[in-house]
């Protein structure tokens, strides 16, 4: 499940050679895995057409028309562009030659159930050239069920960017790992069902999906010994006179989450409104910035604020405290952060970060993954950009994509829920890292069970209050 650029793909290739795995083999194991993944959807009266490019996509679509000749499938191998030109290709061409198979001819009055998509993967740019373009067009008026090798041929690898005439593909076997753009955006709309397949080479990006599996083994277990303090207290700094409901929303979010002890800096007003809301929260109605972290485990701060130049002011002079912060909402500006030891976490959804960084928000979608951890990188934070497939990056340069949640979560205040949630998240795990994903994938995953029983339409931030302790017990059980 893990992610890797095209130039990383051809590093890795390149690698594995010098280490005695050649890009035969690992063309071998491609062709090989991918027809073990389509094997249970094809039924044996199936016509399937193989179109295969001159590059070693094209190379990985030959072996799987061997595998699936062998089987007895009723399957075509075209090469519309032309036949291979890389050297790996054209050995298992001979292969397949040798075996007794042969190549037919392409026209676009072919019939196919299925259309295999081997006709470019990392090695393309774009757009597709004119003859390219035809064929890909006819595969997406052919009526046919398309599976992908790689990426859809006229999607791009690392950026979002796809061609007039890409591919549209119903499912897409990736090879050793996910390519950037299965998330981002519009090119995530071309994969269909994605897969990883696995070619024999060990997994060693620092970027990869958060899944189940990671959430059940980083998610702290419950254990007898711990007391309200055990989690120190936390500072929710949020909600006006006029946005009095941000700050329930968090604190809700906070106190469903695990926090033990929970503060929040608001208005008289406001803490009228979230006092029966949230009725376990202390109330803080002059907080300074001066000592916050003698007496608090981590703060939140943003969600019902207006940014003003005081807020700025308060904010600047926390940055100066040794104290875990979250910055969200009314809280997220461009500012310097200097050289802080104590985490940062940012909030943003695509259009508070195209403020933060100056960048368009459709640009910001094409590269979700890469701006995210350029920005966390140079500020030395963790970013959170908010979205489908929610992009974790960490200050290293790593980070992980969350897959879980939907359109349900696109209503205001599902965002200061998750601020809330991240607040409890930091003080109750051992790893930040972890925190902040689990948060992520644990707020996302509400939203999935709220829809299996309510379609996506009605869920209201305020239900997370009995979602939470559900889906928490889920995945700590
Ligand atoms: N480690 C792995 O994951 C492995 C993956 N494998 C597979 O190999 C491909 C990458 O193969 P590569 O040969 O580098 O590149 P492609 O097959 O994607 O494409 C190269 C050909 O595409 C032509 N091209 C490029 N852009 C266009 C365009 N816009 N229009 C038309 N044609 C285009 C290009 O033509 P040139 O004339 O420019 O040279 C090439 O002919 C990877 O995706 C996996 O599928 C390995 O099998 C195993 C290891
Ligand atoms: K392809």
């Amino acid at each position: 499940m893990h992610l890797y650029t095209s130039q990383q793909i051809k590093a890795i290739d390149k690698r594995a050679e010098q280490m005695g795995m050649s890009l035969f083999a690992l063309m071998e194991n491609a062709g090989n895995g991918i027809y073990r993944k389509l094997m249970p959807l094809l039924n044996k009266s199936e016509k399937v057409l193989i179109l295969a490019g001159k590059g070693n996509n094209g190379g990985d679509g030959i072996v799987l028309t061997r595998y699936l000749k062998n089987n007895g499938n009723h399957v075509k191998l075209v090469f519309p562009t032309g036949e291979p030109k890389t050297p790996t290709a054209l050995e298992h061409l001979a292969f397949y030659q040798a075996c007794g198979y042969e190549v037919s001819e392409f026209s676009f009055d072919l019939k196919a159930d299925w259309v295999i998509d081997a006709l470019l993967g990392v090695g393309s740019q774009l757009p597709l050239r004119e003859n390219l373009a035809q064929i890909t067009a006819w595969i997406n008026q052919s009526g046919a069920k398309v599976a992908a090798i790689d990426l859809p041929t006229g999607v791009s690898s690392d950026e979002g960017d796809i061609d007039e005439y890409a591919v549209q593909a119903d499912y897409t076997y990736a090879l050793h790992g996910f390519k950037p753009s299965a998330f981002l955006f519009p090119s995530s709309q071309n994969y269909g069902e994605v897969s990883v397949i696995d070619i024999g080479i060990r997994q060693d990006s620092g970027w990869r999906v958060w899944r189940d599996e990671d959430v059940r083994k980083t998610l702290p277990k419950p254990t007898g010994n711990t007391h309200k303090g055990t989690f120190g207290t936390n500072l929710l700094i949020a909600g006006s006179d006029e946005m009095p409901g941000s700050a329930a929303l968090a604190a809700i979010g906070a106190l469903r989450f695990g926090t033990g002890k929970l503060t929040i800096a608001t208005t008289k007003h406001a803490s009228t409104i979230i006092g029966p809301l949230a009725p376990e929260a202390t109330f803080s109605f002059d907080v300074k910035s001066a000592g916050i972290a003698d007496q608090y485990l981590s703060v939140a701060i943003g969600p019902g604020l207006n940014p003003d130049d005081e807020l700025e002011t308060f904010i600047k002079d926390l940055l100066d405290q040794p104290v875990a912060i979250i910055l969200d909402a009314g809280a997220l500006s461009q500012r310097k952060y200097n050289d802080r030891q104590a985490p940062v976490i940012i909030t943003p959804h695509p259009g508070e970060f195209s403020r933060l960084t100056g960048k368009r928000s459709v640009e910001i979608q094409k590269n979700r993954i890469s701006f995210a951890s350029q920005y966390a990188v140079e500020n030395g934070l963790m970013v959170v950009l908010k979205g489908k497939y929610t992009v974790i990056a960490y200050p290293d340069g790593t980070g992980v994509i969350n897959l879980t949640g939907n359109r349900a979560l696109s209503k205001g205040g599902t965002g200061d829920t998750l601020t809330g949630m991240l607040l409890a998240s930091i003080g109750t795990h051992q790893s930040i890292k972890a925190a902040v994903a689990n948060a992520v994938f644990i707020h996302g995953a509400c939203a999935n069970d709220w829809v299996k029983e309510n379609g996506d339409q009605a869920l209201s931030a305020h239900d997370f209050d009995r979602l939470l302790p559900k889906i928490c017990r889920h995945y700590s059980s």
